[in-house]
């Protein structure tokens, strides 16, 4: 696969609390990156690096072999596009005017919309399912409905990247899959930060596991959702049910206390399986 983002030891301090430190891993076109960890890990101040939102990390970013400092703003916006919950008050706009937000890195200011754009801006709604919503007010729709709409203003922004901060956090589990069934079916490059693990192994190739600031492991789902490193990073006992619902593995936590009364056979057989994988 080509590769889109290089980052490479990228740490970012403030008031001499590292925050993130020595960051290094590489993005291929088409990968679907689930970035994980604990709150305060550094996994949002991780997205706001690669956007190039804080000014004084120390590192290198390259985007397709040339510094991300390098680039244009607008160039940024053509490369970017960002999906995050809670909005700012400027989305207390029309549907179809957020979703036009999208076409601005190609547009001179107060350049007025071409039959093509407003194709575009349609299309991108009716792929997202909201076609019959241009007209409502950003504000009045619920939380899933507004990630769909922000997805469509990424999709008419023709970003090469997607990045979703929590795209799943406040939404029901019906919500939850929806958001990123439509992500994954965009077959564009995506880096989003997720807690709910389970989630993040059915919808990601790979996921970069972040603890205070450090990235402890960058690999498939498969070797990430160990529950001996989810245990050292989360502090709960975990269980990984290999069963492969759906293709893929799902991990389990208890709070310490409760492990002996919920599963304790399961259980016991996972830590006896850790047992033996650390002493072969
Ligand atoms: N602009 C900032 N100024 C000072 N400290 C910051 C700033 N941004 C983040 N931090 C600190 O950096 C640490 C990591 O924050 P960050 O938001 O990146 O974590 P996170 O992994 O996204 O957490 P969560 O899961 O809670 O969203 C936290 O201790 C936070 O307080």
């Amino acid at each position: 696969m080509t590769k889109l983002l290089s980052v490479e030891a990228v740490s970012w301090s403030v008031d001499q609390q590292v925050i993130l430190n020595n960051i290094s891993f590489d993005v291929s076109r088409g990968d679907i990156i689930g970035i994980i960890g604990p709150n305060g890990a550094g996994k949002t101040s991780l997205l706001k690096c690669l956007l190039n939102q804080y000014k004084n990390w120390q590192g290198s970013i390259k985007l397709k072999n040339k510094a991300l400092t390098q680039y244009k703003p607008h160039e940024l916006a053509q490369t970017f596009a960002l999906v995050v919950q809670n909005a700012p008050p400027i989305f207390d706009l029309k549907v179809y005017d957020v979703v036009r937000m999208g076409l601005l890195p190609y547009k001179a200011l107060f350049a007025r919309d071409n039959d093509a754009d407003k194709k575009n801006i349609m299309l991108a709604l009716a792929k997202v399912g909201l076609a019959s919503s241009e007209a409502k007010y950003f504000n009045t729709l619920s939380g899933g409905e507004q990630q769909r709409v922000l997805i469509a203003k990424a999709l008419v922004q023709k970003a090469k990247i997607l990045v979703l901060d929590e795209p799943t956090n406040h939404l029901d589990i019906f919500y939850q899959h929806q958001i990123l069934q439509l992500v994954k079916a965009l077959n564009i490059t995506v880096i989003m930060t997720i807690h709910d693990l389970n989630l993040a192994a059915h919808y990601c190739n790979r996921l970069l596991l972040l603890d205070k600031g450090n990235l402890v492991c960058d690999n498939s789902v498969d070797q990430v959702l160990k529950p001996e490193l989810l245990t050292n990073v989360f502090g709960l006992p975990c269980y990984r049910d290999d069963a492969k619902h759906c293709g893929v593995p799902r991990v389990y936590f208890y709070p310490a206390s409760d492990v002996s009364t919920v599963i304790p056979s399961a259980l016991n057989s996972a830590l006896s399986n850790n047992r033996q994988g650390e002493s072969s």
